[in-house]
């Protein structure tokens, strides 16, 4: 929660007329965000047949849009939104976000104040890149309460800040819990390497110098001595994870940039997976099949999943004593894992058809 409010007014509007902030976020899929350039006409004509193929669209009007074309991107963007069916809004089947420019930036207030009136019973996330601390979520949240007054919109708007300087980092916590509308965080690799001056030249990824080598075998000390790759982005992911859980939001990786790499990029998107992420970015319609599937709980871990729960609900249900399984002992801590599988792929199925069918095929083997 905000330090600088009181706990009964922190869920107050912060404008007279505007909607009553969100006390919950709720579960959305949102395996893929995925991003596209509104300016781009190649682009923007992909966008209706993408609706329903991917759980998020994200008109992209920062970073990767050229100075010449943030008009056009946040005009075209304003097109698309209102012109493509089943787009964005609480009971469509694909969320409609967008990342606006950098608040410090000279189009970041006419992206707000243009894209609201215009579109904002639409529009589900807005994305804040570059987010410093509380202070800047604070900006935004006043800001999109006035404007959706003068709306008359009867939803708010959730904020999504990404993680991509050091500051943001540090004051990672507060900036989770500056806003009931915070809904998440994605990390911001590109940025973040930079404002951190670490010596890479890459958008996402690891890196192969960054590694650990095998101590030398005093028996044969010239013997090969294996190395083995580490994660660049771990410590951050983990301090990501541990923040959304804390203030009950959703973490997310980010970018990947070696396009062509789609091996590495299922492997960067697994471990975010692993450690607790609900989904990550795709820059390219080829990552939005990669983030699917990464990002969905395989047909073999739900079906343990519902063993488990079907295990320790034959014990009693109420999650005390423990069984074996397999030569395992399953207790109160594996069911609560095992839970956030089953329903996690409640939600995907419930979006997802052909996911469905798979779950529901391994329902009746069992
Ligand atoms: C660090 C950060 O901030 S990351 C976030 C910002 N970056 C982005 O948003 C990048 C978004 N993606 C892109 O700009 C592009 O995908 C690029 C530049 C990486 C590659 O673009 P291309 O060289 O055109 O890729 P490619 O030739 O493989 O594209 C195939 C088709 O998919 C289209 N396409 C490519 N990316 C996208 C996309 N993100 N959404 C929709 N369509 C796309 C292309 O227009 C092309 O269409 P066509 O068949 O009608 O010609
Ligand atoms: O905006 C994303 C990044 O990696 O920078
Ligand atoms: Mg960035």
């Amino acid at each position: 929660m905000s330090g600088s409010r009181s706990a009964k007014d922190f869920f107050r509007p912060l404008a007279v007329g505007a909607p009553t902030p969100p006390t919950e976020i709720p579960a959305r899929p949102s395996r893929a965000i995925h991003f596209f350039d509104p300016s781009n006409p190649k682009m923007a004509a992909k966008i209706p047949d993408m609706v329903g193929r991917v759980d998020v669209l994200l008109g992209n009007l920062e970073d990767a849009v050229k100075a010449d074309n943030k008009l056009a991107a946040r005009e075209g963007l304003v097109r698309i939104a209102s012109e493509t069916a089943n787009l964005g809004g609480q009971s469509g089947p694909t969320q409609l976000w967008t990342r606006i420019n950098s608040l410090d930036s000279p189009w970041a207030l006419d992206d707000l104040t243009t894209l609201v009136p215009a579109i904002g019973a639409k529009l589900d996330v807005i994305m804040v890149p570059k987010v410093q601390g509380a202070e800047d979520i604070h900006y935004v949240d006043r800001l999109l309460a006035q404007l959706e007054a003068k709306a008359g919109l009867d939803r708010p708007i959730l904020v999504h800040a990404i993680l991509e300087t050091a500051r943001g980092v540090a004051n990672v916590e507060e900036i989770c819990g500056a806003s009931p509308r915070m809904q998440g965080l994605s990390l911001g690799p590109a940025d973040l390497a930079a404002d951190r001056r670490m010596k890479t030249t890459r958008v996402g990824g690891g890196h192969p110098g960054y590694l650990v080598r095998q101590d030398p075998n005093p028996d044969q000390p010239d013997a090969h001595r294996p190395t083995y790759q580490q994660d660049l982005w771990h410590y951050t992911i983990a301090r990501m994870v541990d923040a959304c859980a804390m203030h009950g939001i959703y973490p997310y990786y980010g970018p990947f940039g070696d396009i062509a790499d789609v091996t590495a990029c299922e492997d960067q998107f697994r471990n975010a997976f692993l450690l607790g992420c609900v989904g990550t970015w795709s820059l390219h319609p080829k990552q939005i099949a990669i983030a699917n599937q990464v990002f969905s709980p395989s047909v073999e871990d739900v079906a343990h999943a519902r063993r488990v729960v079907a295990a320790m609900s034959a014990l009693g249900g109420d999650g005390t004593g423990a069984v074996m399984l397999d030569g395992k002992m399953e207790d109160d801590a594996s069911l609560k894992q095992c839970l956030v599988m089953v329903e996690l792929a409640e939600q995907l199925a419930a979006i997802d058809p052909e996911l469905k069918k798979q779950y529901d095929a391994i329902a009746e083997e069992a």
